[in-house]
């Protein structure tokens, strides 16, 4: 017989095999499940990415603009203040829009750290209007200059929010928040001559950033009356002197100029169609204390101080180029005319329900002085001769003289101005070498001295 076959061989190795086995599986299995629980935490990752990009919190970040508008906007509006959305937030809010008198206005200021934004915002908090400041602080001009105004704001009790007119939801949360009675909205790109380097920032702040403003608006329950910042520019090439509101404005010489008048064009839309009520103001080179860096009167002071060369543009047949420089005081007083004469609007949830004012006024000073003559002052006033170049005016925007008629503005709210060229000048110097710490050769008898001057809205 033969003896039994030996299994326990057979047995062992059979054993070792399926340990084998086991072994492989368990590792083939943690290797998957590392596998699988990487796909995961990058899909995870890839969606967090995703959400955060296109739906930013409102109450995380200051500035939430749609990313199209990214390529128009400069740099220095991602600078941030405070966090948007959270209850101090609202608080300071709240607090700076609260009128402090019996049927007080509360106004919303945009462009309130600029020029005629900061003296306007002043003015109204001092009378005991509440305003609410929004200023995006961009770096068109040195951004130092537009915190100083804050900064004097802040002492008021104004509030400025940081952020953009094409920033809806940012926007809309004010509205939220604060039930405006008024907008005064001046925030724009300003400049003629700036707008042949820039033309996108123009389109950004003068025409989208003002419909993303009525949109808002329109649909506020109850809507705001609107009263807004339009330019002398708008009458271009206009020949008939003084400019009268109901001239021509179809032949503007600079995108400037252009997007201000598709401003106008804009405003005439949403007052037919959703009975907002809008004023135009057409500002004619407004100057004075905390003015703007970028227009002549400022950057000549700064060349004559610093023995430096400045252009004294002509016309092309060597005439004088002449403006009807207006002093912010009475440019002021304007707007806050403006603002107390505008009524209701008629719109309700974003429909009209009744016909709504309109209106366009010159805001000038009626006396054109030659841009020889504020030179002139200027030189008297800083007792500095000035090195200048007579050139005949590029190509640039400019437009060889302006002059306003304002009888449309005396006979709705008083509007009249004040200040002459000389008068307003000194105060601007004074305000000049104080804010910069200059001590220049400065003629006592023109009542400028060096001491720190305050805002004289
Ligand atoms: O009323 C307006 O709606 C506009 O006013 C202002 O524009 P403008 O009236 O052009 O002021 P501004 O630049 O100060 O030039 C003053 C004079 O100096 C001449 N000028 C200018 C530069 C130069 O180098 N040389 C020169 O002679 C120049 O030819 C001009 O005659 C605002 O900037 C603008 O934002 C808008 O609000």
């Amino acid at each position: 017989m033969a003896s039994p076959p030996d299994t326990s061989k057979s047995i062992k190795l059979e054993r070792y095999n399926s340990y084998l086995r086991r072994i492989h599986s368990t590792k083939l299995l943690n290797a998957s499940s590392k596998l699988l629980f990487r796909v995961t935490l990058l899909i995870a990752l890839v969606l967090i990415l995703f959400f955060t990009i296109n739906y930013p919190p409102l109450s995380d970040t200051p500035h939430h603009v749609p990313t199209h508008y990214h390529s128009f906007l400069s740099t220095n509006f991602f600078t941030s203040s405070s966090a948007i959305g959270g209850a101090a937030w609202e608080k300071q809010v709240r607090h700076s829009a609260t009128p402090r008198r019996q049927n007080g206005m509360s106004v919303l200021v945009t462009g309130a750290a600029g020029f005629i934004g900061a003296h306007c915002s002043l003015a109204l908090k001092k009378r005991g209007d509440g305003v609410l400041g929004l200023d995006n602080f961009n770096s068109y001009y040195d951004p130092s200059l537009k915190r100083s105004r804050q900064d004097l704001l802040v002492k008021h009790q104004i509030f400025i929010v940081e952020g953009d007119l094409n920033d809806g939801p940012l926007l809309t949360k004010l509205y939220d928040v604060v039930t405006f009675t008024h907008i005064l909205h001046l925030a724009a790109q300003a400049g003629v001559r700036y707008a042949m380097q820039n033309p996108q920032s123009y389109v950004a702040s003068n025409i989208a950033g003002f419909v993303n403003l009525l949109e808002v608006a329109k649909v506020a329950n109850p809507q705001p009356a609107i009263v807004w910042a339009s330019s002398s520019s708008v009458y271009g090439l206009n020949t008939d002197v003084p400019f009268s509101e109901s001239h021509r404005t179809d032949h503007p010489a600079s995108l400037y100029a252009a997007t201000k008048k598709a401003g106008e064009e804009i405003a005439h839309t949403y007052n037919h169609i959703y009975g907002l009520s809008l004023t135009g103001l057409r500002f004619f080179t407004v100057y004075g204390p905390w003015g703007r860096p970028d227009m002549a009167y400022y950057f000549f002071t700064k060349a004559i101080l610093q023995g430096k060369t400045i252009d004294v543009y002509q016309t092309q047949d060597e005439k004088e180029v002449a403006r009807d420089f207006t002093y912010i005081d009475d440019v002021v007083k304007g707007c806050l005319g403006a603002l107390d004469t505008a009524e209701k609007s008629t719109g309700s949830g974003g429909k009209k329900r009744g016909p709504a004012q309109l209106r366009t006024y010159n805001l000038g000073n009626t006396s054109p002085v030659p841009v020889g003559g504020l030179v002139s002052i200027l030189e008297s006033l800083l007792n500095i001769k000035a090195k200048k170049h007579v050139i005949k005016m590029p190509l640039n925007g400019d437009v060889p003289f302006t002059h306003a008629n304002v009888s449309l503005a005396y006979r709705d709210f008083g509007y009249k101005p004040t200040t002459d060229l000389l008068t307003g000048l000194r105060k601007f110097v004074k305000w000049y070498v104080g804010y910069y710490e200059i001590q220049p050769r400065i003629k006592k008898e023109n009542g400028v001295n060096t001491s720190n001057p305050k805002i004289s809205a």
